[in-house]
């Protein structure tokens, strides 16, 4: 599968709405489903902030009934982000993109015979729109790391890295995707989701509500468990990557550029000095705020 990276992926990609994307490598076309009219209802609704319960056994309502609105006026401008998603074969990548897109939007990418594995889709989160082109594009089994294997680690503008709760081993790559993705992202604000899939295989469960919650902590990306088959958490997860997306744009435009060096005197340097012991106590309490929240899609 591979990945068109021929576009700055930290920032949104700025479009005319009725603009498909670029074509990608095979001659795919990810912005094609933007013809979708824009009287569509397939997303949940949205608002609600993501929850660690354990699914319920009733299935949420179906796709077909989310509330998403598309944004596809004539002539309006609006922002992309490339969502990119990551993990072993078998956890539900699949499941969670097609869940994404609707059944419309899957049947239309059948009629058109265009890519299954990249997904366009507006959703309105807290009154705003935010279009989200989610791409199911990563391949784990490649032996050696490869063209599209390297584009998928650069070119997203959020990632989500799935693991199976019901497989150990799919937890533990999901940690190595995070190092992977650490060092190509070093110094970027790019949101990233850790998500336990597969929920519903209780008895089946090998990863802990925790030991994902903790996983989150120490990698410093959010936490979700979802279940595809139930349907259980899946709209919270997307409209979560859109909140994140919207709060690090917010954090990224309120940083100030550096004051300018200067001989500073012997107050100024002891004050520095205590602003850095305040910002270590602070980096401390900040580390443990975010076990608390690393759950809640809602805040940085
Ligand atoms: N019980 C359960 N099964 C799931 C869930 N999500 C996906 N599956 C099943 O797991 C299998 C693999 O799902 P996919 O969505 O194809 O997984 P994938 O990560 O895309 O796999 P690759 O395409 O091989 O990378 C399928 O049989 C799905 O029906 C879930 O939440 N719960």
């Amino acid at each position: 599968m591979t990945l068109n990276t021929g576009q700055e992926a930290k920032t949104p990609l700025h479009r005319r709405a009725s603009t498909p994307l670029p074509l990608s490598p095979r001659g795919r076309q990810p912005g094609l489903l933007s013809t979708v009219p824009s009287t569509q209802s397939q997303h949940p609704r949205l608002g609600q902030s993501a929850s660690l319960n354990p699914p319920t056994q009733k299935p949420s309502p179906a796709p077909d009934d989310w509330s998403s609105e598309s944004s596809d006026s004539e002539g309006s401008w609006e922002a992309l982000y490339r969502v990119v998603l990551l993990g072993d074969p078998g956890v539900g990548k699949t499941s969670l993109a097609s869940l994404f897109a609707g059944k419309q939007e899957r049947d239309l990418h059948e009629q058109l015979g265009v890519a299954e594995d990249v997904y366009e889709r507006t959703l309105t989160v807290d009154g705003e729109d935010t279009t989200l082109v989610v791409m199911d594009t990563w391949e784990a089994e490649k032996l050696e790391k490869s063209w599209s294997q390297e584009s998928c680690l650069q070119g997203g503008s959020a990632y989500v890295i799935v693991y199976s709760i019901a497989d150990r081993g799919s937890f533990e790559s999901a940690s190595e995707l995070r190092i992977q993705l650490r060092r190509t992202h070093q110094a970027d604000h790019v949101p990233i989701i850790l998500v336990g899939n597969k929920a519903d295989l209780a008895r089946c469960r090998e990863v802990s509500v925790e030991e994902g919650r903790a996983c989150a902590v120490v990698f410093d990306c959010k936490f979700i468990e979802t279940s595809a088959t139930l349907q259980h958490n899946v709209a919270e997860l997307f409209e979560g990557v859109v909140r994140q997306l919207r709060l690090r744009r917010q954090d990224s435009a309120a940083e100030e550029p550096p004051a300018p060096r200067r001989q500073a005197s012997l107050a100024q340097r002891a004050r520095r000095f205590l602003a850095r012991l305040t910002a270590r106590s602070a980096r401390r309490r900040a580390l443990k705020a975010r076990s608390k929240s690393c759950h809640n899609l809602a805040v940085l």
